[in-house]
């Protein structure tokens, strides 16, 4: 389980050491950060006579670049800084630099290495005009070098993951203590990322909201046939998706659920024909209520927002088991969301941005975190909101948020979420709670795209991710072995 606390959690716990005002914990954080670097720095040729700048701003992170600045020429690495605000420049730091013989210039030569000590967790809005010059400089004089941010990059939210261009995209970030939940939700933006030690209490960071699950977790929980289980015992989960003219939906949906557990999977919609033709394992009827017994159903993707489709949504949340609404069911459901109040068991929706804001009337906005966490409160229902990084909120634990940062981008593409509610419903059908089923399917869902992707990685179709997510839920199982 990783956590990632907010701005202000972190300043509590940094707080909370004593080591703040006497410089124990910036000295602490160049180091690691002068660590990082030089490692970089000998796996790509030494460390004697490479060049690093460093962009400084006017706070505590130009301080944690100033001091690194300094180990690292003391390494014989050549340092120099560009200071954004000289006046206002770290004294400390600054005179630790020039001690070892770093030099303050007002433009960079060639580097290998860019540091980015303009703003940390005290930034807010995009990089001041100078500051986007003396990058943009840098980056034309040395389009190969290194970013390194300090704590992370400058220009993107702390606590939104906002990227606020011009911003910097790091190759890599520094953070201190604990990771903050823009490394998370603009991983991307921050490249590869070291979490350095500083010392802080063991227990901080136990009251962050937002959380993701280890590899090791979603394999261990993952659920197999156990000794004396048979096909019902391990759920069966029942899916309405696709049309007759559009089958596709039920296709990906249906096979991505029988890849996901060994439960049984019923389909129940105008493509039954299609589906038990490409998964003969599928007991499929025309409608819900003729389905028999499940002990969880999946509603909405690509079955159309006419009458009928209506007419199934109202049959299946009717049913007083757990229910996933996806696609066109979350746009019948925003037209219709009295479909909720009645429900007592769980329901678990979901949208991507756009649906989103079509079942809250609102757009998701800057703070993905919160939105998700009010708009489950707000419908008493787990929402997954999908993305890059994917949040997933449930309506009686406000003090959690699962996150699952996808590492790639392959799983953006068409039919992909049908294979997403394929696996996330049959989860949810063999018991587990809607937030941890999401979350692992989100997790699986992810590992499949890498993996069908390869690499270095190629385009790939819906129906290539499905065809992976039983390697996916192999490697999971494998990391927690
Ligand atoms: N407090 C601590 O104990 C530690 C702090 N550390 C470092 O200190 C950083 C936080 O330092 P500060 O609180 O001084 O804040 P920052 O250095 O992040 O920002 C400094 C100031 O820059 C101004 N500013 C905000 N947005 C800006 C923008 N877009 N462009 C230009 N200027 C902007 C603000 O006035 C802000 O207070 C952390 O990110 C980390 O790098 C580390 O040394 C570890 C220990
Ligand atoms: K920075």
């Amino acid at each position: 389980m990783s956590r990632y606390p907010t701005v202000a959690q972190i300043r509590a716990a940094e707080a909370a050491t004593g080591l703040l005002a006497n410089g124990v914990l910036m000295g602490r954080a160049a180091h690691g950060l002068a660590s990082a670097i030089l490692n970089h720095l000998r796996d790509t040729g030494g460390v004697y006579g490479r060049r690093a700048g460093l962009v400084v701003g006017s706070g505590d992170n130009g301080g944690d670049a100033l001091y690194a600045g300094a180990l690292l020429a003391r390494r014989g690495v050549a340092v120099s800084a560009v200071l954004l605000d000289p006046a206002k420049a770290h004294p400390g730091g600054l005179a630790a630099l020039r001690r070892t013989g770093g030099r303050v210039v007002v433009e960079f030569g060639e580097l290998d290495v860019l540091v980015d000590g303009i703003v940390g967790i005290g930034g807010s809005g995009p990089l001041r005009p100078a500051a986007a010059a003396v990058l943009g400089a840098a980056r034309a004089l040395s389009p190969s070098a290194t970013v390194v941010a300090v704590d992370l990059p400058s220009g993107v939210d702390a606590d939104t993951g906002v990227v606020n261009e011009p911003a910097v995209r790091a190759d890599l970030t520094v953070t201190f203590g604990l990771p903050r939940r823009a490394h998370v939700l603009a991983a991307p933006q921050c490249g590869r990322l070291v979490v350095v030690d500083i010392g802080l209490d063991p227990g901080a960071g136990r009251d962050a909201v937002l959380q993701s699950l280890s590899d090791a977790q979603v394999g261990a929980a993952w659920p197999v046939p156990g000794p004396f289980d048979d096909k019902y015992r391990q759920g069966v989960v029942g899916i309405v998706a696709g049309s007759a003219v559009y089958p596709g939906a039920a296709l990906l949906c249906t096979g991505a659920a029988i890849a996901a557990t060994s439960g049984m999977t019923r389909y129940a919609g105008p493509a039954a024909a299609a589906v038990v033709d490409h998964h003969p394992e599928v007991v499929a009827v025309g409608e819900p209520e003729e389905a028999g017994r499940v002990q969880a159903w999946i509603v909405g993707p690509g079955f159309g927002t006419d009458v009928d489709a209506r007419a199934r949504l109202r049959t299946v949340l009717a049913a007083d088991v757990p229910v996933l609404v996806d696609a066109d069911g979350i746009t019948l459901l925003a037209q219709n969301p009295d479909l909720l109040a009645p429900r007592s068991a769980p329901t678990l929706l979901t949208p991507h941005a756009g649906e989103f804001a079509r079942l809250t009337g609102a757009e998701v906005g800057a703070d993905r975190v919160e939105a998700v966490r009010a708009c489950a409160a707000d419908l008493g229902a787990t929402v997954l909101l999908k993305g890059r990084a994917t949040l997933i909120a449930g309506p009686d634990d406000p003090d959690t948020v699962l996150v699952n940062e996808a590492g790639s981008s392959w799983a953006a593409t068409a039919g992909s979420g049908d294979a997403l509610s394929g696996i996330v419903g049959a989860l949810l059908a063999t018991g587990l709670p809607p937030a941890l089923a999401a979350a692992m399917g989100a997790r699986a869902h992810s590992v499949a795209a890498h993996i069908a992707a390869g690499r270095p990685g190629a385009p790939i179709g819906a129906s290539a991710l499905v065809a992976a997510i039983s390697d996916a839920i192999r490697v999971l199982r494998a990391s927690g072995a």
